[in-house]
């Protein structure tokens, strides 16, 4: 299964733009500001989730148009072919809308076809920002592999939030209250915990059977912030009321998960490890996502800004990799150049202002 089409109408600067005949590599060449990170973000919502910037529908309207946005997708596959579709109205802009084969779907219909995995420039401080980015980031690629991980973390999140309200309302919570809304906690909250325990375990396995070198393999450990079980998590909630209370906030629970990576091979936490080590680590996790989100799905892989900021022996080993990933690659850079090795096999576009070009 393979993207052969992809349109964006009013989405962003693009106000009718069409890539077809794709191939396994196909590369978004202009410069900044062209609209390249906006192409790859129009992908990016070919799956489950809120897209690479995790953007309001309304920010991803086409200022100029007052309209709202429409991506179309083609997929080939072995006996029809499917097309996708995701919009949002301007009239409506709290809500993405999803066709398939032109049926009315869901975003999680979109999980059953393709896996969509990205890296992009805003993940750069994901090591040494706040834990909230790297536990929405194991969210995000759990998500890749179970469509229903989402709902789990966002059921969760409400009743947290419920309880912390109870928590810090002046008057003491009476333990009904707080039996009700831990009810609800447990069973989402155990869920969260073993899709993140799950990716990590299966991602571990995935890096370890990858070359040490050249993208500084790392060792990913998921730390739960609570008993990773629904008793466990239970008996602590109930366990901690009293803390909890004086702190008016849920001191345990996944929403206290860490996700640590180490340098394998030096050993060194990654918050400390270089930028191009911590690049060549995060580029490691992508690759083995991507081969891990894709079974039985086609398996786009969206790259933004990554290639040159490569050494020629980590580009060249990384254009290996991609080849035998399977995956559909989407590269942008502000020049040809990093690309040279792989422009003959390529599919290249010119991105300016909102418009492409083939090259
Ligand atoms: N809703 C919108 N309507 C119209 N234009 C928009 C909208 N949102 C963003 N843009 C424009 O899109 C452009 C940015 O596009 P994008 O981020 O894809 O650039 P890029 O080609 O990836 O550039 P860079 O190389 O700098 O990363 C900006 O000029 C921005 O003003």
């Amino acid at each position: 299964m393979a993207l052969d089409r992809i349109s964006l109408i009013d989405f962003r600067n693009h106000a009718a733009t069409e890539l077809g005949e794709t191939a396994q590599f196909n590369l978004l060449v202009g410069e900044n500001g062209a609209g390249k990170t906006n192409i790859l973000e129009a992908l990016s919502l070919l799956a489950p989730g809120r897209g690479l910037r995790r953007a309001a529908l309304s920010d991803m309207m086409r200022s100029d148009s007052g309209a709202g946005f429409r991506i179309g997708a083609d997929l080939r596959q072995d006996d029809a072919p499917l097309r996708l579709g995701t919009y949002a109205d301007s009239a409506n802009p709290g809500r993405r809308r999803v066709r398939i084969n032109g049926a009315e779907s869901s975003a999680t219909g979109l999980g059953e076809w393709l896996a969509v995995t990205w890296l992009t420039p805003a993940m750069d401080g994901l090591f040494t920002g706040p834990a909230g980015d790297r536990r929405r980031y194991m969210d995000r690629l759990a998500l890749a592999l179970d469509p229903a991980h989402a709902g789990h973390a966002a059921r969760y999140e409400a009743a947290l939030r419920e309880r912390n309200r109870l928590l810090a309302d002046r008057r003491e919570p009476e333990g009904a209250w707080l039996d009700a809304i831990e009810a609800q906690m447990v069973p989402h909250g155990a869920a969260l915990m073993r899709g993140r325990a799950r990716l990590v375990e299966t991602l571990a396995v995935r890096l370890a059977q990858m070359p040490a070198e050249p993208f500084a393999r790392p060792a990913l450990t998921y730390a739960p912030g609570a008993p990773d079980h629904a008793d466990g998590l239970s008996q602590a909630l109930f366990d901690n009321r009293a803390r909890d209370r004086a702190a008016q906030r849920t001191l345990a629970g996944p929403h206290r998960d860490e996700l640590e990576v180490v340098h394998a091979a030096k050993r060194v936490p990654a918050a400390q490890s270089s930028t191009g080590e911590q690049k060549a680590m995060l580029v490691a996790i992508t690759l083995a996502h991507a081969g891990l989100a894709a079974q039985g799905r086609a398996g786009l892989l969206l790259l933004d800004e990554v290639a040159a900021h490569l050494d020629p022996v980590r580009r060249a080993a990384l254009f290996e990799q991609l080849r035998g990933s399977g995956a559909q690659v989407w590269m942008t850079g502000t020049e040809a150049a990093p690309f040279s090795t792989i422009a003959d096999e390529a599919a290249v576009w010119r991105v300016g202002a909102g418009a492409v070009e083939r090259a």
